[in-house]
């Protein structure tokens, strides 16, 4: 296909590109549902826990630590299921499990139990995975999702979440195929892990994508888990059935994009299934082959274990006591939605979108900063600057000065924010925002200021302190706003030498006769360059009206 563009650059496209275009792209936007066919689904995420210990041993449990290290050697006796040991519970996995209960608005058990779930598997030492089956941490809770903040198509839609349960993860087997091998590593035996059950209350895509992006967000902003998909500290099961049928349970799937392919082919392979006259397997559990885009089943309800579930005799229980919920409670952050609102009213009033940037971690967000550094450098400045200016105080300075010109800046220089803030910190900021405030300098020298002082700064070494001092910088690069020394007559007579020196007599003539008066915008912009922003361009325009005599 030949298309001519306004550019009159002529492109060429032909229909199967678009096809994979929109393959690529469609992920959710061009997936329509089959109105004789509900989509239900339900969620089971497995988190890993960033504590300082596993679960039931004092092995290292530093979040890289099983994941990067070399295998097995983040590894005690009882990891190893060496016999003779026994499991001990450490309180930390029990406070972040707390955390998340809390924030997941869930009914906390004050007294629940540890069982044992047998299976064989190499991976899988002990013989018996130790979770909650019986007595579960945490039950009833849920999560909201909104349209403004999650972009999901209802107003708002509530996910019930059944139970979180805290139990341990397994160890990792990789199967080498030319050597017909299995590799077992332990590093991830005993890792703690919470079990959240949703109930099937999923109708849409949309509501599963932004359901697993605001719980991911929420585990980082609690500190509990990298909730990394890549490196497996985040996994989801997806359960997804068709009207009254029965559920398939997809595992395996690597990230959200396969996660949400998945249940889209799910959908339609269950719809062709029962249009077809056949009948859907009850407990079947499928996997994700990336490579054709399809499920794949991976066992059916003759492969079903009996795990013989037996609560664990060699643990407590696990009781706890309402004041120690009570003090939970109050050292929890404030929740995102809650941060979101907050930021979006008085005295900050920024948009749901530069309120978002500095809660949400976002898909193009780079390793220069995270959202975390960014909001508490853009508070500490807020702060700063609304104490030295009261009342008067423009909250579009520091949004538009930090979440746009300093960001971009970052980027450009490929500078880290940690790295900036040690330098230009929250109060040196504050104090150049001042200036901006005062109108000491203009804008376009406030984005020559700062981008020089990026410059420099990248330049030195990290050990090293730059000396900072904004008011020489000014003064040496000439940056200071004249309007004040500039006199009426001296600025009339700037004036009339810029529009001498046009020599566009059309241009002018056009400007007074009121058929273009754009174009007085770019007389203003003649005189900005030639002076540097140090002219304001209300004054220039101002000046430039009352010599042409228009309005
Ligand atoms: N009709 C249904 N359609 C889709 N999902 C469903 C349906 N009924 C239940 N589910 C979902 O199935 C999941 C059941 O998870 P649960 O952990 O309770 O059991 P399980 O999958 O049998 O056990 P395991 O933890 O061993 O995988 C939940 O996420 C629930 O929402
Ligand atoms: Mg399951
Ligand atoms: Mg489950």
């Amino acid at each position: 296909m030949l298309r001519r563009t306004k550019t009159g650059i002529t492109t060429v496209a032909t229909h199967s590109m678009f096809r994979i275009l929109r393959r690529r792209y469609s992920v959710t936007s061009h997936f329509k549902l089959n109105d004789r066919y509900k989509l239900k689904c339900g969620l089971e995420i497995h988190t890993q826990l960033n504590t300082k210990n596993k679960l039931f041993s004092a092995s290292n449990n530093k979040s890289s630590s099983h994941f990067n290290s070399i295998p097995n050697s983040q590894v005690s006796f009882f990891d190893l299921a060496l016999p003779g040991t026994q499991p001990l519970l450490n309180y930390e996995p029990i406070l972040f499990a707390t955390k998340l209960a809390l924030s997941l608005n869930s009914e906390i058990n004050l007294n629940s139990s540890f069982d044992r779930k047998h299976y064989f598997y190499a991976d899988q030492p002990q013989g018996y995975q130790i979770t909650q089956h019986y007595s579960p941490f945490a039950q009833h809770g849920h999560m909201n999702l909104f349209r403004d903040i999650d972009n999901i198509e209802q107003e708002q839609k509530r996910i019930n979440i059944t139970q979180l349960q805290i139990e341990q993860d397994t160890g990792k087997s990789t199967y080498l195929q030319d050597e017909k091998i299995t590799l077992i590593d332990l590093n991830r035996s005993n890792v703690p892990l919470i079990e959240l059950v949703t109930e099937p209350d999923f109708t849409e895509l949309q509501q599963v994508k932004a359901f697993i992006k605001k719980y991911q967000n929420l585990i980082r902003h609690l500190h509990i888990s990298t909730g990394d998909l890549e490196t497996g500290a985040m996994r989801v099961d997806v359960n997804v059935s068709i009207n009254e049928y029965p559920r398939i349970e997809l595992k395996n799937l690597p990230n959200t994009s396969s996660i949400i392919h998945a249940i889209k082919f799910e959908y339609e392979r269950q719809i062709r299934i029962i249009e077809t006259g056949g009948t859907i397997p009850s407990m079947e559990t499928r996997g994700w082959d990336a490579n054709k885009m399809e499920t794949v089943k991976l066992r059916s309800k003759e492969g079903i274990m009996d795990y013989r579930y037996m609560p664990d005799p060699e643990l407590p229980n696990v009781t706890l006591s309402e004041d120690i919920i009570t003090n939970v409670r109050e050292t929890l952050p404030i929740l995102p939605d809650t941060l979101i609102h907050k930021l979006m009213s008085e005295p900050f009033n920024l948009s749901l979108k530069d309120a978002k940037i500095l809660t949400i971690k976002s898909n193009n967000q780079n390793d220069l900063y995270d959202h975390e550094s960014l909001r508490n450098y853009y508070l500490e400045t807020f702060t700063e600057y609304k104490n030295q200016v009261g009342s008067t105080i423009n909250c579009k300075l520091p949004t538009t000065w930090i979440i746009h010109e300093l960001l971009g800046d970052l980027n450009k220089l490929q500078i880290p924010l940690l790295q900036c803030e040690a330098i230009l910190t929250p109060q040196l900021f504050s104090e150049f925002l001042l200036l901006l405030h005062k109108e000491k300098i203009s804008n376009t020298s406030g984005k020559l200021l700062l981008f020089h002082i990026l410059e420099t700064m990248k330049e030195v070494s990290y050990d090293k302190t730059m000396e900072l001092n904004l008011n020489k910088l000014i003064k040496e690069f000439n940056l200071e706003l004249t309007n004040n020394d500039v006199g009426d007559n001296e600025l009339t007579e700037i004036c009339q030498q810029i529009l001498d020196n046009l020599n566009n007599d059309k241009m002018i003539q056009d400007i007074k006769s009121g058929k273009k008066p754009k174009s007085i915008k770019f007389i203003i912009g003649q005189g900005m360059r030639l002076y540097q922003g140090r002219i304001k361009p209300q004054d220039f325009e101002r000046k430039f009206k009352e010599l042409l005599n228009v309005k």
